[in-house]
């Protein structure tokens, strides 16, 4: 079985608020992209992995292109403009892939969590291999969560209380056979112009094929960075770890 992975990377940080995209950002000495490239392939074990393909901001493609080669990743690298979504952007990366027809299994990776341990990105590898077409890494859901409606301007009426005990709050690598993932791509397109047909997860389109996706463990470090307060955090983490 031959794996790939995809990094995407081509997010504007809006929520961030940085005046560089958010994978250009540092975090302890170091660029967002590059913690993320290094922990996504470290966990694949390089040998395993025989292409990592990076989205990037149509506009940041060239330094981003020299950012990843100077990691010396020791995996061929391919990096492409990415697309107006994260949906678009992992569509632009399994083109990408079109000349590397031996790859049967793809991760894809936020490089928003470049905290990700290399276990759980094992886990998910493990889980491919042993036969699971779409898997996720998730963590239990610790608040009460309720479902909300309409809001009178001042608070909104609480419809009911989500049993927790079986949600899990879903993150990234998640890997899939690559045809079932192409399949999944290809049906979100089909369907892009008559019906709103976006999940925020690539897992989501494969749902929606009615096609079985399984979770393993995931993790707290593997976090997403989305806003200032996420990236202090994730500085404070490292620190931490550093001492
Ligand atoms: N058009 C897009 C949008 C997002 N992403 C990537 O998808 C991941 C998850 O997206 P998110 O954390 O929402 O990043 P941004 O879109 O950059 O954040 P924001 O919505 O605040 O602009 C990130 O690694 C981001 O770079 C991407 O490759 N292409
Ligand atoms: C893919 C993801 O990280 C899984 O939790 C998440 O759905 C991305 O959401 P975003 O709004 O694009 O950051």
């Amino acid at each position: 079985m031959t794996l790939a992975a995809v990094l995407v990377a081509a997010g504007s940080g809006t929520r961030l608020g940085r005046p560089m995209p958010k994978a250009l950002v540092p975090l302890g000495g170091e660029t967002i992209l590059a913690r993320a490239a290094r922990a996504l392939v470290c966990g694949c074990d390089a040998r395993e992995l025989s292409v990592l393909v990076v989205t990037a901001p149509p506009e940041h493609v060239a330094p981003f292109t020299d950012l990843v080669e100077a990691l010396h990743l020791g995996v061929p690298t391919v990096v492409v403009a990415g697309r107006a979504t994260r949906q678009g952007s992992v569509a632009a990366a399994l083109e990408a892939l079109e000349p590397f027809p031996a790859v049967d299994l793809v991760l894809v990776h936020d490089a928003a969590r470049p905290g990700v341990p290399p276990e759980v990105v094992d886990r998910v590898v493990r889980a491919l291999r042993a036969g699971h077409g779409a898997v996720v890494p998730a963590v239990a859901v610790v608040d009460t969560v309720k479902r909300v409606g309409a809001g009178d301007g001042d608070a909104e009426p609480v419809l009911e209380t989500v049993p927790r005990l079986s949600l899990r709050a879903v993150q990234t690598p998640q890997g899939f056979d690559r045809a079932l993932l192409e399949r999944a791509h290809a049906a979100a397109a089909r369907h892009a112009h008559d019906e709103a047909v976006a999940a925020s997860d690539d897992a989501g389109l494969v749902e929606m094929l009615d096609e079985q996706v399984w979770v393993v463990a995931g993790d707290e470090r593997s976090a997403k960075i989305t806003t200032p307060r996420d990236l202090t955090v994730a500085e404070l983490l490292l620190g931490r770890e550093d001492r």
